[in-house]
Parts: C-alpha cells; sequence; structure tokens
C-alpha cells in the first residue's frame, strides 16, 4: 500500500467536452500542448476558452517544447494555465524566473539521461520516455525500474514532486505507480480514441485504476 494519493493529469486536452468528462472521471490536472508540432495542438485562447468553464480546484498545465521565454509567457497569459511544463531540452537556467510553476520533463534512456535531475529546481520533474525524433505523446513506456532504482537512492526528496508520464494506460498505472512510486501520473495517448480525441470511458478506467493503486 503507498502512503499518498497519486494525482492524475490528463493531458493533451483540445476540446471542452472532454474537458468536462476528465474532471468528472477525478483529474486532478488538465494539459493543453502548446507546440505546434504536436497533432493535440491548441491555440492559447481555445484553451482559455476550456479553462474559463473549469470549476474550483482543478489546475491547468501549459506544455511547451524548446519555446522562446517570450512567447511562453505570452501563451501562459493568455490561456490562464496555472503551471508551465517544458518538454524539450530546456537547460536548469531556461526554467527558472517565469510567474508560475514550472515543471521539468526529462526524456529517460537509462541511467545516465537521469543524471542531471538535481539541476532542476523546479516545482515538478516528470520523466518520460526518450523516443527518438519526437518530444512526447508517444505512448511509450520508460524503464520504471531504472526510475525506481534510482529514486530509492535519491535523498533529496525528487519523489515528492515526480510526475509519471510515457505510455500509461488503465492496464499498466497500477504497477508503474508501484514501482516508481510518484507524486502523480501524466497520460495522454492511453485515454484517447485519436491524437487530441479523448475516450471518457478510458479515462475514467484511468482515474479510477489510479485511485486504486494507492489502495491496500
Ligand atoms: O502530447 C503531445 O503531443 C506532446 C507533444 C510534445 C511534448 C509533450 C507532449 N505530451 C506529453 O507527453 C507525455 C506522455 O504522453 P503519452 O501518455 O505517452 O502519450 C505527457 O507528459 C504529455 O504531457
Amino acid at each position: 500500500m503507498l502512503d499518498t494519493h497519486v494525482r492524475v493529469k490528463i493531458c493533451g486536452i483540445t476540446r471542452i467536452e472532454d474537458a468536462i468528462a476528465a474532471v468528472r472521471s477525478g483529474a486532478d490536472a488538465l494539459g493543453f500542448v502548446f507546440y505546434a508540432g504536436s497533432p493535440r495542438f491548441i491555440h492559447p485562447e481555445d484553451a482559455r476558452d476550456i479553462i474559463r468553464r473549469m470549476p474550483p480546484f482543478v489546475t491547468t498545465v501549459g506544455v511547451f517544447v524548446n519555446e522562446e521565454r517570450n512567447r511562453i509567457e505570452a501563451m501562459s497569459r493568455t490561456s490562464g494555465i496555472h503551471s508551465i511544463q517544458l518538454h524539450g531540452s530546456e537547460h536548469p537556467e531556461d526554467c527558472s524566473g517565469f510567474d508560475r510553476p514550472v515543471f521539468k520533463a526529462l526524456r529517460v534512456s537509462g541511467l545516465e539521461s537521469l543524471a542531471s535531475i538535481q539541476l532542476y529546481e523546479t516545482a515538478g520533474i516528470l520523466l518520460d520516455s526518450a523516443v527518438p525524433g519526437t518530444w512526447g505523446g508517444t505512448g511509450t513506456v520508460p524503464d520504471w525500474k531504472c526510475i525506481g532504482d534510482f529514486l530509492d537512492k535519491d535523498i533529496s526528496g525528487i519523489r515528492k514532486r515526480l510526475i509519471l508520464a510515457g505510455g500509461l494506460t488503465a492496464e499498466n498505472v497500477k504497477m508503474a505507480v508501484k514501482i516508481v512510486r510518484p507524486w502523480a501520473v501524466d497520460v495522454s495517448s492511453g485515454v484517447e480514441f485519436e491524437p487530441g480525441i479523448k475516450n471518457h470511458e478510458k479515462m475514467k478506467e484511468f482515474t479510477y485504476a489510479v485511485h486504486c493503486a494507492t489502495c491496500a
């Protein structure tokens, strides 16, 4: 049994009906992809219209890939997102000085890819799989055992700010949570019909599976 409730972020929201269904299914956070190269891209103005209709206590995250700082700030302001997810090859110094919390995504391919983790003093650290030629939303699972072993040796408390992503589904998330013991999980393609179009049944099954993972 885990000692904490694991939070759920559902990413790649492009439609109001999916946002409402995600929240009804029990999601704590919704992600909006502001990276133009993604099939889940949403204009900040359209994200704003969805975010304005969300109930209290639902947090919202904007996803950026190697974007210019002034454009991140402008899109964040326009959309009204609460937090910034930097999902490219941003350096530690690129992750500070924003007026809202930052989550830095690192792409895991073996232990050496985790070596820089301590350098990122961001509110959250997101671990995703590394798939050459793409930045995220790949549906590919990283090596949970490698991550779990790394975190077991960490004494700085990274687990308290760790978001696990990459290829999660209702079927595998319980095992992922058991091995990695993250603060939160993040899913996109595992709850979709197609990129950007969410499957409401799968979202319910996913959040239920996460909540079950923290039951006895
Ligand atoms: O979802 C995307 O299209 C995307 C594009 C560029 C960077 C990040 C993206 N999404 C993030 O990818 C991970 C894992 O998604 P999946 O569950 O494997 O499909 C997640 O953190 C999304 O926020």
